[in-house]
């Protein structure tokens, strides 16, 4: 049986160490950092996860800036507050919510962030950043799964890595990040010819498709390490019921695999807590504290 990698207890011991890091920062700055986090809106999960981000910052010692606005809310209207975000010093980092309401062109707010804000790490400036070896902000859910791998098996030079899935957000920002540690990195997505056979010569697989439970044990290498990004909601047994469940089968998978995280509880929690820790970083940085 493998090991089960406790995404949850480790993202509650990151947010621990910030909240030490959020009290010697408040000290020498004489101000709290602060998170910034703009919903458009009245999609229900993401009501859930703004809630959750709200909580996490405020116990973690920070100043937490909720901006709530109405699904109808112009482009115009949304680059006025991002501006105004940018340009306030009590704000150290920005995170507008996604997915945006139909209308607002989504990539035009991300790209008005100020880079030295983006603790989303989503601005094209923060992903050349990556991509050249600059100090900047990575994605949260990355940066989170990187974190897991190198607690789990320290030094990941020359290991083989097969990210499953493309997306700007995960895929490729994993990519990068498994590249800087001196692995052996292939991209795959729904194109790739043969993909169990890929996924099979894997020594660290990252699956961020969004398949409910695609990915099957006998997909993976014996002794792999399987860091599952996603989060899909499904029928349950119980009718009328559903669950989470991961885009790995996680009943095949921990068989064969050395270890692996679990859905809720591996991926998730680190998103969250490492939104906290960029937002330190971001503060640290900009009182030149860093
Ligand atoms: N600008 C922006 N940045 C984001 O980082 C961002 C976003 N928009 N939009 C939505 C997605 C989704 N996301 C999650 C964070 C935590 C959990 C999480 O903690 N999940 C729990 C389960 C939660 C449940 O029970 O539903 C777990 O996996 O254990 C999930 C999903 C951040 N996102
Ligand atoms: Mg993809």
């Amino acid at each position: 049986m493998a090991d089960i990698i406790d995404g949850k207890a480790f993202a509650a011991d990151l947010r621990g160490k910030v909240a030490e890091g959020v009290a010697e920062f408040s000290a020498k700055a004489g101000r709290k950092p602060g998170l910034a986090v703009v919903l458009v809106g009245e999609d229900p999960a993401s009501q859930i996860y703004v809630r959750n981000k709200h909580k996490a910052t405020v116990a973690a010692g920070m100043e937490s800036f909720e901006h709530r606005l109405p699904a109808d809310t112009t482009q115009e209207d949304l680059l006025a507050l991002v501006a105004q975000l940018n340009a306030d010093p009590a704000v150290d980092g920005i995170l507008v919510q996604l997915p945006l309401p139909k209308g607002l062109d989504e990539n035009a707010v991300i790209q008005a962030i100020d880079p030295d804000k983006d603790v989303d790490g989503f601005t094209t400036a923060s992903a050349g950043r990556l991509m050249t070896g600059l100090p900047g902000f990575v994605a949260c859910t990355p940066l989170g799964c990187l974190m897991l791998l190198k607690d789990r098996l320290g030094d990941l030079s020359g290991k083989t890595a097969v990210i499953i899935g493309r997306s700007n957000i995960v895929g490729k920002p994993m990519a990068q990040l498994l590249l800087r540690e001196s692995c052996t990195v292939t991209i795959a997505h729904s194109r790739t010819k043969d993909l169990p056979d890929v996924v099979r010569a894997a020594d660290i697989v990252v699956a961020a498709v969004g398949r409910p439970e695609m990915v099957k044990g006998d997909w993976l290498k014996p002794g792999a390490t399987v860091i599952d990004v996603g989060i899909n909601r499904v029928p349950a047994a119980d009718e009328g019921k559903t669950k989470l469940v991961g885009d790995v089968d996680f009943a095949s998978a921990s068989e064969t695999v050395g270890a692996i995280t679990p859905v809720p509880g591996g991926v998730g929690p680190m998103t969250i807590a490492c939104l906290l820790y960029n937002t330190l970083e971001a503060a640290n940085r900009r009182e030149g504290l860093a």
